[in-house]
This record gives structure tokens, C-alpha cells and sequence, in this order.
């Protein structure tokens, strides 16, 4: 089925009531919010809705909606100043929350770890290969966090080495972290889709037997790993340092990225007590900070 959608811009206060008014009033299936300015917001919690400054709102609704009829609705509603912006387009039909697989392509991190979409041939069968589909999780290790992580893991002796993610998202670094010989895989996400998409992964990868997935309630106390990795935000990199620092066995190593290169120094201080840091690494604005525990 076609569908039609009106754009119109509002700001964080009257967005969330304009999405509302959409769908409550003028028969839209859906109302989602894009940033005006293409200002990042890092990460929201499942189900939190953060809304920019200068924010469009888009209705959704089926081809067959008459339209005169919405444009009505909106010029005599208190929440639309009457001489306001919009654009209404015709849209093609897709499968719209797939529609990023069209640019996902294999890719290589360090000298031996490819990452291949699941439906696309490994372009270099012996390589160490990843079959991956995100699902709707993060992780395809087109984003510079990621990509660091799996560069450092493809650096390392992961033979029989035990590993926690934390924070494991599609499970690209857990699997690949088995991939490249690890023994044993522990992954923890806060997010139920992200544990779904890491089962799913794994499977895929034929290294299910390897992966314990948890939810960070039920993660096992009183593990420790040889090597931990956790690409989350520098927030919870901070809060969480004792708890990170503490999944590290004494000898081994931790790697920490979703981390701004601003904040490098500022979050490096939270882990150098334990770890001896190497040099922080950074791609675009984000780094790694990666150590040794003695
Ligand atoms: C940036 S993604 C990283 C995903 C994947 N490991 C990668 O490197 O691409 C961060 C993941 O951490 C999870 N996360 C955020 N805060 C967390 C917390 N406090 N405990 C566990 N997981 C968390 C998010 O749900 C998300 O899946």
C-alpha cells in the first residue's frame, strides 16, 4: 500500500502534543519525530521519546487520506500557529525499518575480522566472518565506537580467553570475540531487543553454546573476565566504573568506547586507578580507551 505523509516543524515543547493531535485527530497511523538541525541524541532508554529544539513532525497516513481535510484540522488547532510550514509527499511502498540494509555491506576491522550482512556472501570465505543482522539492535560496525572495538578485539589473543560485553547490542563484539577463538562469551544489555538480536546472531554464527546473554538483573555476580568490553555512553561509563573495573580479572584487559574524544580524559580517570591505560585511539569525534589490569 502507498502511503502520504505531511511534514510540518515545531519545537520540543508542542511536538509530542502535534504527534498526539495527528493521530488522535486527523486519523494518522503513525507520528514520528525527526531532528530539524541534525543535532545527535545519544542513546534514550527503551521506550523514552527525546525530542530536539527545532524538531519536525511527520503523520503518516494512507493514500486514499484526504488531505484537505488534515491541512483543515491543523490551520484551526491551537497548537499550530495558522500560516504555518508544511511539505506533503507520496511515499513508495517499503519495508521502511529494513530500509538501512540496502547500505550495509561487508566490511573488514584489523587484518582478520570481516563483518557481512547475513543475506550478502562473505566476500572472503577463510577470513573470520561475522554473519550479522542487527535486527532492531545497535551494532553493524558502521559507527566509529564500534569499529574501534572490533579493531581491538582482531588485535588480541582471544584463544580460550573468557569475555564480557557489556552492553551488547546486535552482539557483534561478543561474536566476534568468539570468532577470533574466545572460549566463552558473556553479554549483558539493558535492552530485551538487544539480547533477542545477540541470541538471533549467535545462532546465525553457529557459536550459541559459547554465549550467555543477560539482562544486567540477572547478570552473574562474582565473575571476572579476561577480557571485558563495553562500548556504552560515557554516562555509564562513569557510574558504572566500579562494576566494569571489577568484571576484569587481574592480568587481563578492557576496552571502553562510546566515548566523545572530549570526554577521553574525563572518563579515563574513572579506570586508570586499576588499569594501566594505553593511548586513547579516536575515529571521527569518538575514541577507545582501552588497559591493563596488573
Ligand atoms: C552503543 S551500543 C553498543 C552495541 C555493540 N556492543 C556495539 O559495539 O556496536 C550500546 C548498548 O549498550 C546498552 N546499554 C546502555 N546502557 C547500558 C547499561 N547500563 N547496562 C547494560 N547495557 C547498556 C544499550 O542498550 C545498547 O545496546
Amino acid at each position: 500500500m502507498p502511503w502520504i505523509q505531511i511534514k510540518l516543524n515545531a519545537t520540543a515543547e508542542n511536538a509530542e502534543a502535534i504527534g498526539d493531535m495527528l493521530m488522535e485527530e486527523t486519523g494518522a497511523l503513525s507520528a514520528t519525530f525527526l531532528d530539524a538541525q541534525d543535532t545527535p541524541v545519544f542513546e534514550p532508554m527503551p521506550g523514552e521519546t527525546r525530542l530536539w529544539g527545532d524538531t519536525d513532525v511527520i503523520g503518516l497516513y494512507d493514500a486514499e487520506a484526504d488531505m484537505d481535510f488534515v491541512l483543515n484540522m491543523l490551520k484551526n488547532s491551537p497548537l499550530i500557529a495558522e500560516d504555518f510550514a508544511y511539505k506533503i509527499e507520496q511515499l513508495e511502498d517499503k519495508d521502511w525499518e529494513r530500509e538501512w540494509m540496502v547500505n550495509f555491506h561487508p566490511m573488514r576491522f584489523g587484518r582478520r575480522l570481516w563483518i557481512c550482512p547475513s543475506w550478502r556472501e562473505a566476500p572472503e570465505p577463510n577470513a573470520v566472518n561475522v554473519l550479522l543482522d542487527p535486527g532492531l539492535a545497535f551494532g553493524t560496525g558502521t559507527h566509529p565506537t564500534t569499529s574501534l572495538c572490533l579493531e581491538w578485539l582482531d588485535g588480541q589473543d582471544l584463544v580460550g580467553k573468557t569475555i564480557i560485553d557489556f552492553g551488547c547490542g546486535s552482539g557483534i563484539l561478543a561474536i566476534a570475540a568468539l570468532k577470533l577463538g574466545a572460549e566463552k562469551v558473556i553479554g549483558i544489555d539493558i535492552d530485551p531487543q538487544a539480547i533477542q538480536a545477540s541470541r538471533d546472531n549467535a545462532e546465525r554464527n553457529g557459536v550459541s553454546d559459547k554465549l550467555a546473554l543477560f539482562l544486567p538483573q540477572d547478570q552473574p555476580t562474582d565473575v571476572q573476565a579476561d577480557v571485558v568490553v563495553a562500548n556504552i555512553l560515557a554516562g555509564p561509563l562513569r557510574e558504572l566504573s566500579p562494576v566494569i573495573k571489577s568484571l576484569v580479572k587481574p592480568g587481563g584487559k578492557l576496552a571502553i568506547s562510546g566515548v566523545l574524544e572530549i570526554q577521553a580524559e574525563d572518563v579515563s580517570t574513572y579506570y586508570s586507578d586499576e588499569l594501566a591505560l594505553d593511548p586513547v585511539v579516536a575515529r571521527d569525534e569518538w575514541c577507545r580507551i582501552s588497559g591493563y589490569k596488573a
